[in-house]
């Protein structure tokens, strides 16, 4: 590339640059697409871009493989029910582990090669999450699936006092319910009620399909753009973990945040493509 190619690249991202500084943008970073250790150095250096170009960047992160493969270890079983784990107590010990332990401990590793910027909290910390239980919807009927939540409240102090400080938040998405009991949140729908509570300008959600299919699995149905109204219409027909990742972004937009982004966690730099680009990546669900 000669000098000019490359000015030609820089100037490009200004009008991005201008819209979103100062904008806090909530990524959601998908146990599937944590899928080598060059994907997530890349991912945390594109915290790291976002920060130094004056975007407030907060990371909730998943791991459901992750704790899969920890409960194998251990002999236990997993069941998913409408996209969500059933969480029995002993499940829930190796839920908050593997989350909090392990796959949060290395994202703040990886972003904080490049300087003291990440920290990582639970929804247990400070108040961030208050949990409430919650089934899983199967044939329009609720089931219950254990200690599993959905959040009621969201205390965003904690992570108004990092981001002020300059720091990258790096969450694990496991939360008490007011009685203190510990719940299992599913890492979209957490994205997505901390994204409104923050008045986010963008939640972006990297898994491991190019974005959402609107007739799964056949490929050529790969959606750039939906509305609130028709994902609405499209959530009943859709299956595993497109559910509460389907049902995250329909809540985001729904609670003020102007745009939920599903995209390729596969592919490098993937956050940075949805921001600075102008046709974007994967599925944008938009307000109607
Ligand atoms: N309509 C659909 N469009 C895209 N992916 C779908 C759809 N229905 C089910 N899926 C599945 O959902 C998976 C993504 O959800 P999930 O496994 O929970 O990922 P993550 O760990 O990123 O949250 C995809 O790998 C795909 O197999
Ligand atoms: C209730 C529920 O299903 N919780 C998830 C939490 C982790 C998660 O959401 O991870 P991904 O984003 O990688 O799927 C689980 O136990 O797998």
């Amino acid at each position: 590339m000669n000098p000019l190619q490359k000015a030609e690249i820089l100037i490009e991202a200004l009008p991005w640059l201008e819209r979103f500084h100062g904008a806090t943008i909530v990524v959601k970073y998908g146990g599937n697409a944590m899928i080598d250790p060059s994907l997530q150095r890349a991912f945390a250096t594109d915290m790291v871009f976002l920060r130094h170009v004056g975007i407030k960047p907060v990371v909730v992160h998943g791991g459901g493989p992750q704790i899969s493969r920890m409960l194998k270890r251990l002999g236990i079983e997993s069941e998913f029910r409408g996209g969500l784990r059933v969480t029995t107590p002993e499940t829930m010990e190796v839920v908050r582990m593997v989350l909090t332990g392990q796959v949060g401990r290395e994202l703040v590793g990886l972003i904080n090669q490049h300087g003291p910027y990440a920290v990582g909290l639970s929804g247990e910390d400070a108040g961030l999450f208050t949990a409430v239980t919650r089934g899983a919807l199967i044939d329009g009927e609720e089931v219950d699936i254990g200690q599993v939540g959905d959040v009621d409240r969201v205390n965003t102090s904690a992570v108004d006092d990092l981001i002020a400080a300059g720091r990258i938040p790096v969450i694990a998405t496991v939360a008490p319910d007011a009685g203190g009991l510990l719940h299992n949140v599913n890492a979209d729908t957490a994205a997505s009620a901390l994204a409104v509570a923050l008045g986010a300008r963008k939640l972006v959600v990297l898994t491991d399909v190019p974005g959402l299919y609107a007739n799964w699995p056949d490929t050529s149905s790969l959606t750039s753009e939906i509305d609130a109204d028709r994902l609405e219409k499209l959530l009943p027909s859709l299956e595993s973990g497109m559910v509460p990742k389907m049902e995250a972004c329909l809540r985001a937009v729904r609670g003020g945040v102007p745009s939920a982004h599903v995209v390729d966690g596969r592919v490098a730099h993937s956050t940075l493509l949805e921001v600075f680009t102008e046709e974007g990546f994967g599925t944008m669900v938009v307000p109607s």
